[in-house]
């Protein structure tokens, strides 16, 4: 079975880093959109990120930020890969020498498969679930049955995800990697250290 990567979103603690890190996650994101509950501000990500431990990847997430906010957080922390939230164009997100990622938010209907391959310059594509009026980390799962077989990205698996359901998602969508934010809280920003290992656990079916 292929190994499935997992990225903890939405911390905001020095101390959720480190525990999603000793678990065995293998990226973290930090959310710079500042209507967020899990916003951080640059000196917060910077804090965080000078505490990893080597070979966790650092995800910046904006939602429809302008050029100067990405370029000035690029500036001043040093993240490995930029996560576009929003309503982005594929030439915004190519458009400053980092990898990249594009979340698209699924919805009954749409074509999938053709609106992954117009973000072919991505590393690859998250697929999250729609809700009006919320761009992400909405806590709530989508209809996996709708995400098409042979996209053209590699697939990360967003959206309501929890231990209790996180190896289903896996057995049937089969996703390059999964994301978790809600699922792995005690309340919004702040992690439950206890279902962060068992999320991590049962992705990689220890137990
Ligand atoms: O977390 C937020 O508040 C957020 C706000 C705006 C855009 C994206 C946001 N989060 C993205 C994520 O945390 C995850 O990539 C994804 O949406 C899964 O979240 P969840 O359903 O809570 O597991």
């Amino acid at each position: 079975m292929p190994v499935v990567r997992v990225k903890i979103c939405g911390i905001t603690r020095v101390e959720d880093a480190l525990v999603a890190a000793c678990a065995g996650a293998d990226a973290i994101g930090l959310v710079f959109y500042p209507k967020s509950p899990r916003a951080v501000s640059i000196r917060q990500a910077r804090e965080i990120i000078e505490a990893l431990p080597p070979f966790i990847t650092t995800v910046g997430l904006f939602v429809n930020a302008s050029r100067s906010e990405v370029e000035q957080t690029l500036a001043a922390v040093p993240l490995d890969l930029l996560q576009f939230h929003g309503d982005e164009t594929p030439e915004e997100c190519g458009s400053f020498a980092r990898p990249w990622i594009k979340a698209l938010r699924v919805q009954p209907g749409m074509d999938i498969a053709a609106r992954v391959s117009a973000y072919r310059g991505a590393s690859g594509v998250l697929l999250d679930s729609y809700m009006a009026g919320v761009p992400g980390g909405t806590g709530h799962a989508f209809d996996w049955s709708l995400i098409p077989s042979g996209l053209s990205l590699p697939l990360i698996l967003a959206g309501g995800l929890t231990a209790e359901t996180v190896r289903e998602a896996i057995a049937r969508v089969a996703p390059f990697a999964v994301d978790v934010s809600g699922g792995v809280e005690m309340s919004k920003g702040i992690k439950d250290a206890a279902k962060v290992k068992r999320f991590v656990e049962r992705v990689r079916n220890d137990m």
